[in-house]
């Protein structure tokens, strides 16, 4: 997200979290579009998550604290070590960009105790944002034991096919969708009459 009225509206039609992009070289960078005391005021009650990618660590404490962030989102080839020291501060979401054979929970396991919940996106050349699903029966193989969010590519008319993995045994610690690009009009500039329209479908 980079627009605050785009933000509010999420807010309102009961989004629970919205995301931004802290990465300079993604297209959907927001940190010199908003000044921290605008984005704090912003967003009502939603949980701002703040999108990273192998940053400092100083930096990214500053980063949360000038923005006040609620959450985390790394990205990159962060370490559990480094995961673990910034969950002390704020909750950490890992992402790990999947193709359709990763051993997930080999790759996971570091980062159980040093992380509060997962991401599953797509691997791509850069590091976000592909617009491409991973198969999702991936995630089948193995039994996750920390709460995740499903991502990479998911778009307008995925519901049943979503209704359909979350009633699987791999969905058990399921927690939220995460998407991005299938609902833009440009880039970090959504299309919110087609996420009012999904959130809709997938509470029903
Ligand atoms: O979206 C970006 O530009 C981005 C850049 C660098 C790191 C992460 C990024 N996005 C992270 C997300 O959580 C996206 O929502 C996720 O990759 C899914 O994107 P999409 O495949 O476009 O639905």
């Amino acid at each position: 997200m980079t627009l605050p009225e785009q933000v509010n509206a999420l807010s309102e039609m009961g989004v629970d979290f919205a995301g931004f992009i802290f990465y300079p070289k993604s297209p959907r960078y927001m940190g010199d579009k908003l000044p921290p005391e605008k984005f704090k005021k912003m967003g009502g009650n939603i949980a701002k998550v703040g999108v990273f990618v192998n940053k400092p660590y100083d930096d990214l404490l500053k980063t949360v604290e000038d923005y006040r962030l609620d959450m985390v989102q790394l990205h990159g080839d962060e370490t559990p070590r480094y995961c673990e020291q910034v969950a002390n501060y704020v909750t950490v979401i890992k992402a790990f960009r999947l193709t359709d054979n990763d051993p997930i929970e080999w790759m996971a396991r570091p980062f159980h105790e040093a992380s509060d919940m997962y991401l599953f996106d797509t691997l791509g050349s850069g590091y976000g944002g592909t617009g491409k699903k991973f198969d999702w029966n991936v995630l089948q193989q193995t039994t996750i034991d920390k709460l995740f969010f499903l991502s990479g590519g998911i778009e307008s008319g995925d519901e049943e096919q979503i209704k359909a993995f979350s009633e699987t045994p791999a969905a058990k610690k399921l927690f939220s969708l995460d998407i991005n690009s299938k609902f833009e009009v440009s880039a970090g500039v959504k299309d919110i009459a087609k996420v009012q329209q999904f959130v809709q479908a997938i509470k029903m």
